[in-house]
C-alpha cells in the first residue's frame, strides 16, 4: 500500500495496536521484568467430553478452555475426532509440494498474484513480524509456506453460497498447482480441510459456552467463515543452536508474532521448533504432542473479548537437522461480520475498549502489513 493512502480506523488499528502489543511482549522477557519462579506447562485438553449428549460435560471442557485462554492462550487438544491418516496425509503432501514442484511452477502460483497472499510463499516474501521487514538486526526467515482460502466445496455443510473474500468481494482468490504437477493435491487438501473446518465450528461452541454465551452464539457467523490453510515447511538448521533465552537466534524459521484471526489449529510434523512466550514473557519450546493439535487464540478474539482472552506470541525456530512442515489453520468468522466487544466481556473494571470491527477488514491489513509489496 503506497505512504500517501489514507487508512481507515480499523486499519490503522489493525497495524499498530498488534505492533505494540508484540513489541511489548517482547520488551518484557528482555528484562526478564515479569519473570517469575513458576514453570509454565502447556495444558493438555482432552476434548472427548465435549461430544456429549450431557451439557454439563461441554460445560467442563470449556471450563478448561477458559483457565488456558485467560493465562497464556495456548494449548493441546486429544479427542478431537480427526483420523491419524487424514493428519499425516497432509503433512506427507506438504513435503511433497515443497521438494518435488519446480521453482518456476511455484513462482507461477506466487502469492505476490494474490490480493489476499494466496498461493506460495518464498522465505523472504513475508516478514510476520512487520517490525523486522527492513530491520538491520532482523535474521532471514527460512521458511517456505503455501496458504489457501475457504472454498465451498471444501466445506462439508456446503456454506449458505454468501462467501466474500476479505475485501468483501464474491470471488474465489485461491490459487491450485495443477493436477498433474502435484497429483492428488486438492483432494487431499479437502480431506484434511474439510474436518478441521468442522472441528473449529464445534470449538467455537466450546468458546462460547466458555464465555458465558449461549453455546449457538457464534453459528450464525459461521455459515461461510474465513479459514485460511498454510502448509509449512522449515529446512533443517545450518547450525543448530539450543534455545537460550539471552541469545539471539542469528537463523529464524518464522519471526515472533500473534496470529490474526479468531483461533488457530495447527498440526506439526515431529521435528520441533514451535516456540511460544509464556504468561511470564519467556520463550519456551511447545513441542508437537503425540496425536494431538495446538490451539492458540488469535488477535481478533483477544480484540473481540475486551482483552480476556490473551492472543500466544509464538515464532518458530528449526534447532535440528531434521525438516519441518506444519499445517496450520487460521480460523474467523465471516469475513463480511462486523462485531462489538462480547456482552459477557465487559465489566464496570472492563469497560469495552474497542470500536466495532468487520472481520476481514481486520485480517487483511494484518496480512498487509507482513509484506513491503502492499
Ligand atoms: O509452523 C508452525 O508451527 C507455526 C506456524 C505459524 O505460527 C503461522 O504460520 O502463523
Ligand atoms: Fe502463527
Amino acid at each position: 500500500m503506497a505512504t500517501t493512502t489514507a487508512y481507515t480506523a480499523t486499519q490503522n488499528e489493525a497495524r499498530q495496536a498488534a505492533q505494540s502489543y508484540l513489541d511489548q511482549r517482547l520488551a518484557n522477557g528482555l528484562t526478564g521484568r515479569t519473570s517469575t519462579a513458576q514453570p509454565f506447562t502447556i495444558p493438555l485438553i482432552d476434548i472427548s467430553p465435549s461430544f456429549s449428549p450431557s451439557l454439563s460435560a461441554r460445560k467442563a471442557v470449556a471450563l478448561q478452555i477458559r483457565a488456558a485462554c485467560t493465562n497464556s492462550g495456548f494449548f493441546h487438544i486429544t479427542g478431537h475426532g480427526i483420523p491419524e491418516e487424514v493428519r499425516q496425509e497432509i503433512l506427507t503432501m506438504a513435503k511433497r509440494f515443497f521438494k518435488t514442484l519446480p521453482l518456476e511452477k511455484k513462482q507461477a502460483l506466487h502469492a505476490r498474484h494474490s490480493p489476499y497472499f494466496r498461493g506460495w510463499e518464498d522465505s523472504e516474501y513475508t516478514y510476520v513480524n512487520p517490525g523486522d521487514i527492513g530491520a538491520d538486526d532482523a535474521p532471514a526467515e527460512t521458511k517456505e509456506g503455501f496458504n489457501w482460502g475457504y472454498e465451498a466445496g471444501l466445506d462439508p455443510t456446503g456454506g449458505d453460497g454468501q462467501y466474500v473474500e476479505l475485501d468483501g468481494k464474491v470471488v474465489n482468490g485461491n490459487q491450485w498447482p495443477s493436477e498433474d504437477d502435484v497429483p492428488g493435491f486438492y483432494e487431499t487438501i479437502k480431506r484434511y480441510y474439510g474436518p478441521v473446518l468442522e472441528l473449529a465450528r464445534h470449538l467455537s461452541r466450546l468458546f462460547a459456552l466458555s464465555l458465558e454465551l449461549d453455546e449457538h452464539y457464534f453459528d450464525e457467523m459461521l455459515t461461510h467463515p474465513g479459514g485460511f490453510g498454510r502448509l509449512m515447511y522449515y529446512p533443517a538448521a545450518k547450525n543448530p543452536q539450543p534455545l537460550d533465552p539471552e541469545v539471539k537466534d542469528k537463523e529464524i524459521g518464522l519471526g515472533a508474532h500473534s496470529d490474526y484471526d479468531c483461533f488457530t489449529i495447527l498440526l506439526c510434523s515431529a521435528a520441533p521448533g514451535l516456540e511460544i512466550l509464556s504468561p511470564e514473557d519467556r520463550w519456551v519450546p511447545a513441542p508437537a504432542v503425540e496425536g494431538s493439535f495446538i490451539i492458540n487464540v488469535a488477535d481478533f478474539l483477544m480484540r473481540w473479548t475486551n482483552g480476556v482472552y490473551k492472543s500466544t506470541v509464538h515464532r518458530v525456530v528449526n534447532r535440528t537437522r531434521d525438516e519441518r512442515y506444519s499445517v496450520p489453520f487460521f480460523f474467523s468468522i465471516n469475513y463480511d461480520q462486523t462485531v462489538e466487544t462480547l456482552p459477557s466481556c465487559i465489566t464496570p473494571d472492563n469497560p469495552s475498549r474497542y470500536p466495532p470491527v468487520k472481520a476481514g477488514e481486520y485480517i487483511l491489513e494484518r496480512l498487509r502489513a507482513t509484506t513491503k509489496d502492499t
